[in-house]
């Protein structure tokens, strides 16, 4: 009954105005699933390549077309018949018949459109919600979220050179509470910068974009908000950065334009230390550029027995580059992004690789997202406790809370919220 029977997919829209890929599967029962695929903006240079075509600023729908193209004709072909419950098995084929290490044939909207809509059909058919078919009985803890409250690097047209500065409500109880707590300091934040006479625009991921130059500038406007939201920062809320520092890495130093400086690996690696040491952080992501080893090795030692060091760009969600990272000692978790490794049980592979080592993992969205909610349900599915999925305003962003918030009705009693990335931080 969960052979697939149809495939098709169509062009719709991403938060960035830019055209994605959705795509449906039908089981022979009358199950359906879709599925929304996001894009980033400061992509890993090792990340699972996906239809687009070139020129961001311009119209990109032609690489898109040629995805759907792709779904509605090769991968319908190869698909159709195979068990939607063998979710294995369907993103080997996938993997197979696209036949290049990076996903660009098919590419990989392509393929994770039809991985994570069979996955939904396979829920479906079974009339389980996504969690608790990919997850089992013991799928009930709630992920602490890092919601971004300021934006800057890529995400944003201001001078700020880190990418995003993040709350994480570490004294919540209650998922619901985190999201209560959350938008209180982001209404409160929004006072704050107004008062100071700053712009209240938000950048792509719904954090504001205030025209600040340093890090040092946005962590005061945060750690006031906390304060002023009535919460103790470092208690009730951490703080969380991703610097994104690929993109601002080039010739073997870290070029804060916005700021005007310069900084070694060392003297940047340093800069993160006093920022820790002089805020309430704790979490960096991208600390240092996926291909800086020597920054990474020291950052780890510097900070990766204090903090979180969690590992984006360096990683792409690829089981095999994370295992290397945990080998030689880069950071002590990883970020989880499906579409950049392209389909759902590598996603997942990857996640349990990086428990079993001891590491946490965090399932994230993309700058680029939809209305589509399957992180949220993935979040709750692995038990890894963490979520990022940006800022309390924007429905791309927002679809995310609110599915979440439903899962926590949902589950009642039996619901737990990981405050968290360690299991001894989960409220009882
Ligand atoms: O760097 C990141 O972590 C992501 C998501 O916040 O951004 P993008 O999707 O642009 O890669
Ligand atoms: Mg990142």
């Amino acid at each position: 009954m969960t052979a697939i029977t149809r495939i098709t997919a169509r062009q719709v829209l991403d938060s960035r105005g830019n055209p994605t890929v959705e795509a449906d599967v039908e089981l022979a029962d009358g199950s359906f699933g879709s599925a929304a695929v996001p894009s980033g903006a400061s992509t890993g240079a090792r990340e699972a390549v996906e239809l687009r075509d070139g020129d961001p600023e311009r119209y990109l729908g032609r690489g898109v077309l040629r995805a759907v193209g792709y779904i509605r004709g090769e991968i319908a072909d190869a698909v159709v018949g195979r068990d939607a419950e063998d979710q294995p098995g369907l993103d080997a084929a996938l993997v197979e018949l696209d036949g290049t290490a990076d996903r660009s044939r098919l590419g990989a909207n392509a393929l994770l459109g039809v991985s994570l809509a069979a996955a939904k059909a396979a829920a479906a058919a079974h009339r389980l919600p996504l969690y608790a078919y990919l997850g089992g009985p013991g799928a009930r803890l709630l992920p602490m979220p890092m919601m971004n409250i300021v934006n800057g690097g890529r995400h944003a047209d201001n001078p700020l050179d880190f990418q995003e500065f993040m709350i994480a409500p570490i004294g919540a109880s209650t998922f619901g509470d985190a999201v209560r707590m959350g938008a209180e300091v982001f209404h409160t934040l929004r006072g704050r910068l107004l008062d100071a006479g700053h712009g209240t625009g938000v950048g792509d991921e719904g954090g504001f974009a205030p025209e600040l130059r340093t890090a040092e500038e946005a962590l005061d406007f945060v750690v006031d908000a906390i304060g002023r939201a009535g919460y103790r920062p470092g208690t009730d809320l951490g703080i969380i950065i991703d610097p994104a520092a690929s993109e601002f890495f080039r010739d073997g130093a870290y070029r804060y334009d916005g700021e005007g400086v310069v900084r070694t690996v060392e003297e940047h690696v340093e800069h993160l230390a006093k920022l820790v040491d002089a805020y309430p952080i704790v979490s960096l992501e991208d600390p240092v550029a996926e291909d800086d080893r020597a920054g990474w090795r020291l950052v780890t030692d510097r900070l990766g027995g204090r903090i979180q060091l969690t590992g984006d760009d360096v990683y792409c969600s690829r089981e095999p580059l994370v295992r290397e990272g945990i080998r030689e000692r880069w950071g002590n978790s990883v970020l989880v992004k499906v579409n950049q490794v392209g389909t759902l049980t590598e996603a997942l592979d990857t996640i349990e690789a990086a428990h079993r080592a001891g590491w946490t993992a965090v399932v994230s969205h993309r700058s680029g997202e939809t209305e589509d909610t399957t992180i949220a349900d993935l979040a709750v599915a692995t038990g890894c406790g963490q979520i990022k999925t940006g800022s309390l305003s924007r429905s791309d962003r927002t679809a995310k809370y609110n599915r979440l918030l439903r899962i926590e009705e949902q589950l009642g009693s039996r619901a737990r919220y990981s405050a968290g990335p360690r299991p001894d931080q989960v409220q009882a």
